[in-house]
């Protein structure tokens, strides 16, 4: 007998309701015999169960909508020929008959409900109920989001409803106003997201990280796409933003501190705290000396994505045959090192930007006035890498405002001021660290990323000499322990500085054409002076 009622959300004749399912459970489900297609999951060497997620790998923001109503129309930050960005806006009727599809699809059926919470702080956190049809969907939610105690589930009340009928299709998309036959639709004021044709974990994730930008900023907390940790004392709090690929998860996960979460977090007046119960690590060419925790967290419980195993359920990494977006979800306690009960720590000292620069251009780390600081968060340049966004082949330079345009409900400007405010008053300093390329055609290493973050963290980035970077006016460290000397200043790592200067002129001329969308008001004009100059 269903615990939950599913007929008061349209979905009927359900044969069974399997709610909140544990892991033992979720694995039985995942790898019980007669599945078919993209629900077949298979045990790894490691112990984590792998799971094909059919054509979409990554996520697909040209189908990405949100309903248009009186509610949402004065406050969403919409796509607009001046400023495109991923909130396209549906109409009530479309909303109404995607809906309905997933209504069809999710009726007469054997399915999962899995009750969570999104947010580490009570006072804030939305309670989600996800309902799907695929065992492996309910495994990703239950690894990713926050798990409600038996008291909590005795009494709880979804906020917000996502209904996952991946395997169904929008036929008539064109007639309604939308990009393919898939959809990924969000409904602000009834507090629902259904998610049709494409069957990737992360629409649910960023899914709910994007209502959590639309809600929190507004009550005057900080919304973020970053990772965070802390020292061994929980005091020394520092936040790391970046698109994807950048290494938020690599960087966060830090044997010598505290993990507090390594995506999405809110920023209010008592500190930093994670949306999230679980971490979403690539992969790809994953390696155990320098990513050790990340692969010893990959083990029973923990579920891999799009990874090629061979009959034996040996793993190679460095296949990237499905894609290079592969994946492992598992709970925050796959890690040793994190705050424990809660994914909170106090306010952050320390504000760093991880960006992939694809031209070489960026030093691997700049000191930001608080000015630069704004600019840099503003303008949030950096590379997409392949596979995490749908036509993503190679790394492709974005101007990808506050390190996360994609999530974002509001104008940027609103998330700028909000991290600011927060800023000031912790006394926070930030950075801007090249996790990307520079004049040696390489990426830089983790080792040298991981020796720079050391000191960043620990202080010695104050005490050394610096010297000034022209066009961007970054101020840069001339030498700093545990950092390969000769990557400091970027120009040395080309064979002829000159090379840097051609390049430099053309991003700094990328950045400067970028702003011009921000200098509409008084703010944003006068930070131009900030950014680089020709
Ligand atoms: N210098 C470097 N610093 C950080 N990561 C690097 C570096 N060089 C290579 N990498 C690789 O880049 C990838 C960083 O991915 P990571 O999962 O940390 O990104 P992310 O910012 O968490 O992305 P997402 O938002 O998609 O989860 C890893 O595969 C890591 O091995
Ligand atoms: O979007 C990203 O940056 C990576 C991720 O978490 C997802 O694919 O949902
Ligand atoms: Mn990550």
């Amino acid at each position: 007998m269903a615990k939950v009622d599913l007929s008061k959300y349209g979905i009927t004749g359900t044969t069974e309701v399997v709610y909140n399912p544990s892991y033992e459970q979720l694995f039985e489900e995942e790898t019980k015999p007669g599945l078919e297609g993209y629900e077949v999951g298979k045990v790894s060497e490691l112990g984590a169960v792998n799971v094909m997620t059919g054509i979409y790998t990554g996520r697909s923001p040209k189908d990405k909508f949100i309903v248009m109503d009186e509610n949402s129309k004065n406050t969403v930050w919409w796509t607009s020929d001046e400023y495109k960005n991923d909130n396209h806006p549906a109409s009530e009727e479309a909303w109404a008959a995607v809906k309905e599809i997933a209504k069809k699809e999710l009726s007469n059926k054997r399915l999962y409900v899995v009750d969570a919470f999104c947010g580490a702080n009570k006072d804030t956190r939305m309670a989600v109920r996800f309902i799907m049809e695929v065992a492996w969907q309910a495994h990703f939610v239950t690894n990713m989001f926050i798990k409600p105690t038996a008291e909590e589930l005795e009494s709880f009340e979804p906020d917000f409803v996502v209904y996952n009928a991946s395997k169904a299709k929008v036929e008539n998309y064109k007639e309604l106003g939308l990009n393919s036959e898939t959809a990924v639709m969000f409904n602000i004021t009834s507090k629902e997201q259904v998610i049709v044709n494409t069957w990737y974990g992360g629409e649910m994730k960023k899914g709910m990280f994007s209502m959590m930008n639309y809600f929190l900023p507004l009550k005057g907390i900080a919304s973020m796409h970053c990772s965070a940790n802390t020292d061994m004392e929980g005091k020394n709090t520092a936040i790391f933003f970046g698109l994807s690929g950048t290494g938020k998860t690599t960087l966060s996960t830090d044997p010598k501190r505290l993990l507090i979460g390594d995506d999405e977090h809110g920023w209010d007046d008592n500190g930093v705290f994670n949306f999230e119960g679980g971490c979403y690590a690539k992969v790809i060419n994953l390696d155990k000396d320098s990513e050790p925790d990340i692969y010893n967290a990959i083990k029973r419980n923990a579920l891999l994505e799009n990874v090629t195993l061979d009959a034996e359920g040996h793993i190679d990494f460095a296949d990237k045959s499905v894609t290079e977006n592969t994946r492992v979800s598992y709970p925050i306690n796959h890690i040793q090192n994190i705050v424990r009960p809660i994914s909170s720590a106090p306010a952050a000292k320390n504000v760093i930007f991880l960006s992939a620069d694809a031209f070489g251009v960026l030093p691997p780390v700049s000191i930001l006035s608080p000015e630069q600081t704004q600019y840099y968060f503003l303008s949030g340049f950096t590379a997409k890498l392949a596979g995490t966004e749908r036509g993503i082949t190679e790394p492709t330079p974005t101007f990808s405002a506050c390190f996360g345009q994609a999530f974002l409900e509001l104008h940027p400007t609103k998330y700028a001021e909000e991290l600011v405010k927060k800023m000031q008053m912790s006394g926070a300093k930030a950075y801007l660290v090249n996790t990307g390329w520079n004049g040696t055609g390489k990426r830089i290493s983790i080792k040298d990323t991981r020796g720079i973050i050391d000191a960043i963290l620990n202080g010695d980035i104050n005490n050394v000499p610096t010297k000034k970077i022209p066009y961007f006016d970054f101020e840069v460290p001339t030498v700093l322990n545990g950092v390969d000397t000769g990557i400091l200043d970027p120009r040395d790592t080309y064979a002829d500085a000159s090379q840097w200067e051609e390049k430099a002129k053309d991003l700094a001329g990328r950045f400067i054409k970028n702003f011009k969308k921000y200098e509409g008001n008084e703010h944003g004009k006068a930070l131009v002076s900030a950014g680089p100059q020709l």
